[in-house]
């Protein structure tokens, strides 16, 4: 089987291909870098299921494949739940990575870390081209804190500023089989996993 998982996001991508391999799924997981000039989805929705939807749809119009996408984003109470959609653009229009971890520990200023908490989503949509009324949609959380500096160097994203308190680590700290088995995207790809065999059987 070959599935297209429409993102950008190298990381992403890696983590869900180990999660696939570790459940025995032996699907060939393309991304949009796979693909011949891919289109670029513009992410305007107010919901993690709005944006991984348009991810879905438009890729899956353009490759005809099976194809899966992924939106996620970090809500922080001290903050009202910012970054939340905006996870990726949060430092604005040049955004990266490590622009946004500096804005968020910025807006955090003095914030004591027992108030730094926050949640991690990551909702998934599977969509069969031509067939997009029928899309699965599956999501998972992670609660952890918001901590005052980065540690650790794995990962992506907000992973080194983000501590699991039962792993005492940050994502930057943990293996990718380690960071999947409690993380918000682990928890949604666990999901997908389960409800995928019985979604796929309605085409066939
Ligand atoms: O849309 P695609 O192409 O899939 O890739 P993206 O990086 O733009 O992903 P999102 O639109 O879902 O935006 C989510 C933001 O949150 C960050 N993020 C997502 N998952 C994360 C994780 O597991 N750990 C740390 N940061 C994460 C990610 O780096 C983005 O800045
Ligand atoms: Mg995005």
């Amino acid at each position: 089987m070959e599935i297209l998982f429409a993102t950008t996001n190298k990381g992403k991508a890696t983590e869900l291909r180990a999660a696939f391999k570790n459940a025995g799924i032996t699907a060939t997981i393309k991304t949009n870098a796979d693909l011949d000039r891919p289109p670029v989805v513009e992410e305007y929705g107010t919901t993690f299921e709005q944006n991984a939807k348009l991810k879905a749809h438009e890729l899956a119009d353009y490759s005809q494949m099976l194809t899966i996408a992924d939106d996620s984003g970090l809500m922080v109470d001290a903050l009202d739940g910012a970054p939340g959609v905006h996870s990726a653009r949060y430092a604005g229009i040049e955004h990266n990575d490590h622009k946004n971890n500096a804005k968020l520990l910025a807006e955090l200023g003095g914030v004591p870390l027992k108030q730094r908490t926050a949640k991690f989503n990551t909702t998934i949509v599977a969509s069969k081209p031509g067939h997009f009324d029928q899309d699965l949609v599956v999501s998972g959380q992670c609660a952890g804190l918001i901590l005052p500096a980065p540690q650790g160097e794995d990962g992506f994203g907000y992973d080194p500023l983000f501590f699991v308190p039962e792993k005492q680590k940050t994502f930057a700290e943990m293996t990718t089989a380690e960071k999947n088995s409690l993380s918000h995207r682990g928890r949604a790809i666990s999901q997908l996993l389960q409800k995928l065999p019985a979604w796929l059987e309605q085409f066939e």
